[in-house]
Parts: structure tokens; sequence; C-alpha cells
């Protein structure tokens, strides 16, 4: 099967590359390469390399900076799926888009199904939502996979910054009253390569890491296992705080917690177990 990878250098990109089944052809062209925000680079490239599934891995992440930069947010997490989605459809291919829990409000406190009402809260959620409606157009061909709080060993994430701070500080306040599903990246990459495999699976699927925590919990349980393994000398003190006491440009959901059935009925594929998923990340740090 020939595949086109966008953001192959990101966090679910580098994973998917590393784990890529035999016999997938897959073209991973470098943001200088095939640069999103320049639709007409899409069109070319696609003309010619004629994929037979695209998956799309690149957008823009920085979530506060996207509140003081809308336009290059929605350029790449919006306009470039609308792209990549009519390529798509001019030569049949079918489209796989990452997406976030950030599409939710997170007001209600339960589980969220893919058909749960979205209204983001912030400028990334925002432009991440109108991607999904632009690869959607394409019916039958499009898959959204919906995931929350990446992390791994590769590229940037909660779990690199907690390590960054930790080492640099004694003290840390941390937000307890977010709660969402921290995601090895490594198993996303295994779910969509499943899912390619699956030529019906179509429309939006939920998928991130059981059980939910707060970035609290989850900051916990990041330097207890990065003591242990010898990654840091002593953790930093870390104290709990609401949303209100620390706050930032973008606004977060409080509660995204995904339901994520729906690929287990339909696909077999379980929730990750992030706990588990942390420490062999914190391990692949340890190994130069
Ligand atoms: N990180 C998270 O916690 C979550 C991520 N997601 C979604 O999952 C997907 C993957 O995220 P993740 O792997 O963490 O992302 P990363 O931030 O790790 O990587 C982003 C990738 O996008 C590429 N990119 C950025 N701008 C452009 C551009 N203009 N043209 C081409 N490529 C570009 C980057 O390339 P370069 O390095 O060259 O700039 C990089 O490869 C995204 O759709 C994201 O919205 C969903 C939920 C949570
Ligand atoms: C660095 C730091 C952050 N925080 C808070 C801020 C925020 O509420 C929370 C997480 O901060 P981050 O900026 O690392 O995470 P954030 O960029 O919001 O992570 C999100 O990224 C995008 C791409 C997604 O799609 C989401 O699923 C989610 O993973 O932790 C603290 O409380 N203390 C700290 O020292
Ligand atoms: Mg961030």
């Amino acid at each position: 099967m020939r595949v086109l990878l966008t953001g192959g250098s990101g966090q679910v990109g580098h994973a998917l590359l590393a784990c890529k089944p035999q016999g997938i052809e897959c073209l991973a062209p470098s943001s200088r390469e095939l640069d999103l925000s320049e639709p007409q680079q899409i069109s070319q490239l696609l003309s010619h390399w004629r994929p037979e599934l695209i998956i799309n891995a690149a957008a823009y992440t920085a979530v506060d900076r996207a509140e003081s930069e809308p336009e290059r947010a929605f350029a790449i997490n919006a306009s470039a799926v609308e792209h990549l989605s009519a390529a798509a459809c001019a030569i049949g291919a079918r489209l796989f888009q990452l997406s976030t829990d950030y599409v939710f409000p997170g007001d209600t406190g339960a589980a969220l199904a893919e058909d749960a009402p979205c209204k983001p809260l912030n400028v990334y959620g925002a432009s991440k939502l109108a991607g999904e409606q632009a690869a959607l157009a394409l019916g039958e061909q499009a898959l959204v996979l919906r995931t929350s709080w990446v992390f791994g060993a590769h590229g940037g994430n909660f779990v690199k910054t907690m390590l960054r701070l930790g080492a640099e500080r004694q003290q840390l306040g941390i937000v307890c009253d977010q709660t969402g599903g921290p995601t090895p990246a490594q198993a996303i990459a295994q779910t969509l390569w499943k899912l390619a495999e699956l030529p019906d699976a179509h429309g939006i699927f939920h998928y991130s890491g059981n059980p939910p925590c707060s970035w609290y919990d989850f900051a916990q349980r990041i330097f207890a296992n990065a003591v242990q393994l010898g990654l840091l000398m002593q953790a930093p003190t870390l104290s709990a705080l609401t949303s209100a006491e620390y706050p930032t440009p973008a606004r977060r959901p409080a509660s995204a917690i995904l339901d994520c059935t729906r690929l287990q009925r339909e696909c077999g594929i379980t929730q990750p177990d992030w706990a588990s998923a942390l420490t062999s990340c914190l391990q692949q740090m340890t190994t130069p």
C-alpha cells in the first residue's frame, strides 16, 4: 500500500515510521519538502505520488501560541486539510486525520462519545474542529481519530516539559482540575496502521489512554518514575493548582474524557494503559 505521511518528524509521525508494517510504501516529506501552508504543493505532490492513503499527522500544536496566531493555526489545521481532502478525492485516496479532545468544551464530566457536541474553548481546538469537518467532507474515504495528551520519547510533550522543569526547580504548581487521557504516541501509531488494514472503517473514532487523570496526577506519576529510573536525583515538590491559579492564554476543557468504545466494538482496538507506557517511555530515555 502506498501511503503519504505528513508530520513525520512529530510525535505521532515519528512513531508511525518506527512501526510501519511490511508492505507499506511510505513517503514522508518534511515540512520543508511539503509545507502545508502552501496549498499548491499539496496537489502537485499528490498527483505525482498517488497514494492510496494519506495520514495527516502534521499540525500546528502550540495551544497557547495559537491564541495570538489564529491565521497560522487555521492555515495548517484547517485550510491544509481542505486541500488534502480535495486531493484525496481527486485520486480516490483515503484520508486519516488526527484530531483532539480540545474540540470539546469538557463541561459535563461524562465520557464523550464521537457524536457528543463540540464547542472548542480555544483557537487550536476551533482550528482542529474545522480540520475534522474538511476531512469528513470526503465521506467514506475519511477517518478522524481523536486522541489526547500525547506523549512519547520522541518530540515535545508534557512528560518532557516536566523532566526539564523538574531538573531546574524544586517546586512546581500543576493544575488538578483538568482531566483527560494521556495517550502514548506509539499506541496511536499502531492503531492507525491497524485501521489502514480495515478498508471500511470511516468517520470519527475516539482513542485515548486509560484511566483518566488530571495533569497533576500525570505529573506525580512522571516524577515518581523518573526518580526511580535515575532520570532525576530528586522530584520537585508539587502543588495542586486550580486552572484559575495557573492562568494561560488558551482556556482548556475541565473534563475531556473520550469514550473509546466504538473503536473497541467495531475494530477490536482497546485503550492503552498510559502508566505502563509511561514507564517504557522513560526507560527509553535512560538509554542513549
Ligand atoms: N500533542 C498532543 O498532545 C495531541 C496531538 N493531537 C493531534 O495529533 C496529531 C499529531 O500531533 P503530534 O505528533 O503531537 O504533533 P507534533 O507537534 O509533535 O508535530 C507536528 C508535526 O507537524 C509538522 N508541521 C507543522 N507545520 C507544518 C507545515 N506548515 N507543513 C508541514 N508540516 C508541518 C511538524 O513538522 P516540523 O517539525 O518540521 O515543524 C511536525 O512534524 C496532530 O493532528 C495533533 O493535532 C491530538 C491530541 C493531542
Ligand atoms: C508547564 C506547566 C503546565 N501546566 C498546565 C497547563 C495546562 O493546563 C496543562 C498541560 O499543559 P501543556 O501546555 O503541556 O499541554 P497542552 O499543550 O494543553 O496539551 C494539549 O496539546 C494539544 C496539542 C492537544 O491536542 C491536547 O490533547 C493536549 O495534549 O498543564 C501546569 O499546571 N504547570 C506547569 O508547570
Ligand atoms: Mg503544549
